[in-house]
């Protein structure tokens, strides 16, 4: 279990400070796939390097299993961390970037490893730095799974992958994870992808958590209308002094796409009183919630014809 309470952390810069996470409380249990997603620059990189051990927090604390991190070698045995860089290993062939972490980590399976070389397909005596981006990814994924730690992080999982790739390497880790009840941490800015993967999500904006849910309940509170009047066009004013909150409204042609904050009963009351001749729920992507939560916290996402 990771335990994380009140954790802050400022990048002291010569020019000016940045407060990269502000007070973020999050328990991640053991055997589960959570998902970090947030704006660029939202701060999951750096939680991913303070969980890890690579940033010391200003304040607050990281507990994995009860134990502190940051400056402990025999916790940091229980935790691979993916970057999202790779510049570091470029010089590295395949068999160098085995060694490597058979000498860090003492749970590094040699089997596991070259099983799963053969599956990509790897070269395995050409520097890192010949390979393409998602060869490389390939090459530390393999690694982070070879490794056998009970954690994994991994930081914009699936990034540089083709779709086939994108697949073999999810089942790869969802099947590793699964197997051996591991726990798996990803960073994405693909939404889908956290909402097919991950048991629980965390938004992260401007270094401060907006939620931390399992996935199944992220769409609670949410709705999405597809509304439409006997005659004429209806307008966002009219929905608003129906009593309901208007997160996002879209007019095409007669029929109107209103996304709504609450519950479903009570949305579907207040728009029937208009007495609509359409009135529709119709399924809301997780992508649309991320959107709008960060909308409502003045992160300019929403195109002209949204509004
Ligand atoms: N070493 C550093 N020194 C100073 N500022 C930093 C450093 N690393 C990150 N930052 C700043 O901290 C903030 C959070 O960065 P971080 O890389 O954690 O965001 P992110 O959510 O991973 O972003 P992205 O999705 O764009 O990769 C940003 O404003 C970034 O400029």
């Amino acid at each position: 279990m990771i335990e994380i309470k009140d954790l802050s952390l400022t990048f002291k810069n010569a020019d000016e400070d940045h407060e990269a996470l502000k007070a973020v409380t999050l328990d991640i249990p053991e055997g589960c796939i959570y998902g970090f997603v947030g704006s660029n620059g939202a701060g999951k990189s750096t939680l991913l390097r303070v969980i890890s051990g690579i940033y010391r927090p200003d304040s607050g604390s990281v507990t994995i299993d009860e134990t502190e991190v940051y400056d402990r070698p025999q916790a940091k045995e229980n935790i691979f961390f993916v970057s999202d860089e790779t510049v570091q290993f470029s010089r590295l062939t395949v068999n160098d970037l085995k060694s490597f972490y058979q000498s860090s980590y003492p749970t590094f399976d040699d089997k596991v490893f070259d099983d799963l070389i053969s599956k990509l397909d790897l070269p395995r005596k050409k520097p890192l730095s010949q390979f393409s981006k998602g060869m490389k990814r390939q090459a530390i994924v393999a690694a982070a799974l070879a490794s056998r730690t009970k954690y994994i992080l991994l930081d914009e999982a699936f990034d540089g992958l083709d779709p086939a790739m994108r697949r073999l390497i999810r089942t790869m880790i969802v099947d590793d994870i699964f197997d051996r009840g591991a726990t798996l941490i990803v960073s994405s800015h693909n939404v889908t992808e956290i909402g097919d993967l991950c048991d629980k999500a965390m938004l992260l904006h401007k270094g401060e958590v907006i939620f931390a849910k399992d996935i199944d309940d992220v769409r609670e509170g949410f709705e999405k209308v597809q509304i439409a009047l006997p005659e004429g066009e209806l307008d966002r004013s009219a929905i608003e002094n129906a009593g309901v909150e208007v997160l996002s409204f879209r007019n095409l042609g007669r029929v109107s796409t209103v996304v709504a904050k609450g519950e479903k009963a009570d949305i579907t009351a207040k728009l029937s009183a208009i007495s609509p001749a359409v009135l529709e729920l119709v399924p809301l992507t997780l992508e649309e919630i991320f959107i709008y939560e960060m909308e409502v916290r003045g992160y300019a996402v929403s195109s002209e014809e949204d509004k």
